[in-house]
Order: structure tokens, then sequence, then C-alpha cells
């Protein structure tokens, strides 16, 4: 289906795209870009990709598709790297965690949306990051957004489409601010909240202690501290007003919840869990994705 897969950054989200579309037969040749040598060897070593670079116009050269898997800071120098070297025919997708600082990005590198941009996100992940850490079935039975813009051509919009499911993933399509609120709330904010606890028990004065008798609430609770620090922070930026809204809203939640035990008010506090017990029984009825 792809003659040619030009991947700009290498990790765990261009990596298993790779790994899933060679596994399911959709590709020819795969050519790998990245900033760290280190990382694109270990990708060719792993057979995720059959040829690399460090240069994104070099990469992106007679390429049929162009994946874009960089951390979101950089997506707008990769696309004012890539604009003059693209392919006319190239149809050009990413993964990125926030559709609106993409598709600013997008259109402030070509001065407008071009029809063959198609913005994606990938419900899927884990807290590794690296090709080291990819995997081909990383998007079996995960959810994969796409955020098609008035201009998009639906031909490059099938296509992508098309991949996204031969790597076993199922598509939605939603618009770029709804998926920006959205993601805020079931993403952005419960890893803001892992970051933010364990750098709080950290700082404290007793941490050694605290982390020695930390178990299994702890470590599920905690499991998305351990991911990359870059990403976050660029996720976050990406999406400052969602994610502000959301972090705003919590709080306010969290300080009813100490007024409740405050008040000793064990009916409003059991009311409060059940509620959330309930919605999460739901969500793992519904089939709700690790
Ligand atoms: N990790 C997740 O769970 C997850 C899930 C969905 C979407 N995403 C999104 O996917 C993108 C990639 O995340 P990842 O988890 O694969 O990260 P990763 O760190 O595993 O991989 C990113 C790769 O990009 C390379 N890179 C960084 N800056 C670059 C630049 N300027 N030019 C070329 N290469 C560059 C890095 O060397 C690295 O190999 C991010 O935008 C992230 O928001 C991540
Ligand atoms: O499972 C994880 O480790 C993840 O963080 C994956 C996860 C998430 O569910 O929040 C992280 C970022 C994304 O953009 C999409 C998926």
């Amino acid at each position: 289906m792809i003659a040619r897969l030009a991947i700009i950054g290498v990790g765990l989200i261009g990596g298993s795209f790779a790994r899933a579309l060679r596994a399911a037969g959709a590709v020819g040749e795969v050519i790998g870009c990245g900033r760290s040598v280190a990382n694109l060897e270990r990708a060719l070593d792993l057979g995720v990709v059959d040829r690399f670079t460090t240069d994104p116009a070099e990469a992106v050269a007679g390429a049929d598709l162009v994946f874009l898997a960089v951390p979101l800071g950089s997506t707008r120098g990769i696309l004012e790297a890539v604009r003059g070297a693209l392919d006319e025919r190239a149809i050009v997708t990413d993964g990125g965690s926030v559709k609106g600082s993409v598709v600013a990005d997008v259109r402030a590198a070509f001065g407008r949306m071009p029809p063959n941009f198609v913005p994606g996100h990938p419900i899927a992940g884990t807290e590794h990051s690296g090709v080291e850490a990819s995997f081909p079935e990383l998007y079996r039975h995960r959810r994969v957004i796409l955020t098609p813009l008035a201009e998009t051509d639906p031909q490059a919009l099938a296509l992508v489409q098309r991949l996204w499911e031969m790597c076993g993933a199922e598509v939605s399509l939603m618009e770029v601010d709804h998926h920006d609120e959205i993601l805020a709330a079931t993403s952005h904010l419960p890893h803001l909240l892992a970051f933010g606890l364990v750098d709080a028990l950290a700082r404290m004065r007793e941490n050694d202690e605290i982390f020695r008798y930390a178990a299994g609430g702890f470590r599920d609770f905690t499991r998305i501290a351990s991911s990359s620090p870059v990403m976050w922070r660029d996720i976050c930026l990406a999406n400052a007003p969602a994610v502000g809204a959301m972090l705003q809203r919590f709080a306010s939640e969290l300080n009813e919840l100490a007024d409740t035990i405050h008040d000793g008010d064990g009916e409003r506090l059991w009311e409060i869990f059940s509620r959330a017990k309930a919605a999460r029984d739901r969500f793992l009825a519904d089939g709700g994705r690790d």
C-alpha cells in the first residue's frame, strides 16, 4: 500500500507504527529520522527501519507517507525543514497528543492547511520511550482519533484511517478542539496528578521512608509519572487552556473533599466514592482500555 514510509521520530509511537504496518505487509521501505543516532542505529538493528538519516528533508524525499512522531515542541521545526522536500502527492500524518497545536504549526509552516495533511492521535502508549520500547501490537484494539479539517482530502483521510485499521486500531473522527478538551480530562490531567504527587512526596524530608512503605496503590496510581518529561512538558504547554481549566476544576473537587473530611461528613464521602467506583466499574465493563 505504501511503497516508502518516512518516520520522523522513531520512538515508542513512530517505531510501533512502522512495526505494525510492516507486520501487516502494508509498507515497502521504511526510512527513519531522528536526532539520536544511537536510537536510529538500534531501530536499524531491530529491523524497524531499513535506513536512517538525521536530516528530515532527506528522510521525506520520495516518501509516499510521512508520519511525524516527535515531542510536540519539535513539530513546527520539522515541518519547516521538510516543507520544500515533500513529494507533491505525499500524505503527511502525525501522532501528537494535542491536535490544536499541531494544526497551528502546520498552518504556520505551510501558510495554509495542505489537503494531504491528516492530523491524528493514537490513544495508546506506555510510560517508556525510544525505539526499544516500541512493539507491533501497541495499537491493537486501541482507539485512534483523526481530526480532519475542512481542507483535508477525503482520500488522504481514508488512506490514513485504513493504515491505522491495519495496525488493529479502531478509528474515530473528532473536531480538533473537542479532542483537546477530552484528552485534557482523560490523559493530561491524570499525568499531571501523577507527576505532581510523586514530586511532592519526593520533596518531603521523609521521602525515603515514604517510598519504602509504598505498595500497589501507589505503584498503580503513579506508573505514568515514569513517562518522558520532555513529552509531557510539551503536551502541557501545547494544550495549556484546556489543561488549565481541568486543573482548576479538579482543584475545586479536591477542596470539596478536604472540606468533607474536615466536617467529618462520612455520608457525603461515601456518596462521592460510590459514584466514582460506579463510573470506573462502568468504564471497565464497557471494555475500558489499558
Ligand atoms: N508515549 C505515549 O504514550 C504517546 C501516546 C500517544 C501519542 N504520543 C505522542 O507521540 C509523539 C512521540 O512520542 P513517543 O512516546 O514516541 O516519544 P519517544 O521519546 O519515544 O520518541 C520520540 C522520538 O523523536 C525524536 N526526536 C525528538 N526531537 C526530534 C527532532 N527535533 N527531530 C527529529 N527527531 C526528534 C527522539 O529522538 C525520539 O526518538 C509525541 O508527540 C507524543 O505526544 C505519545
Ligand atoms: O498508558 C500510558 O502510559 C499512557 O500514558 C498512554 C496515553 C494515555 O492514556 O494517557 C498517554 C498519552 C497519549 O497521548 C495517549 C495515551
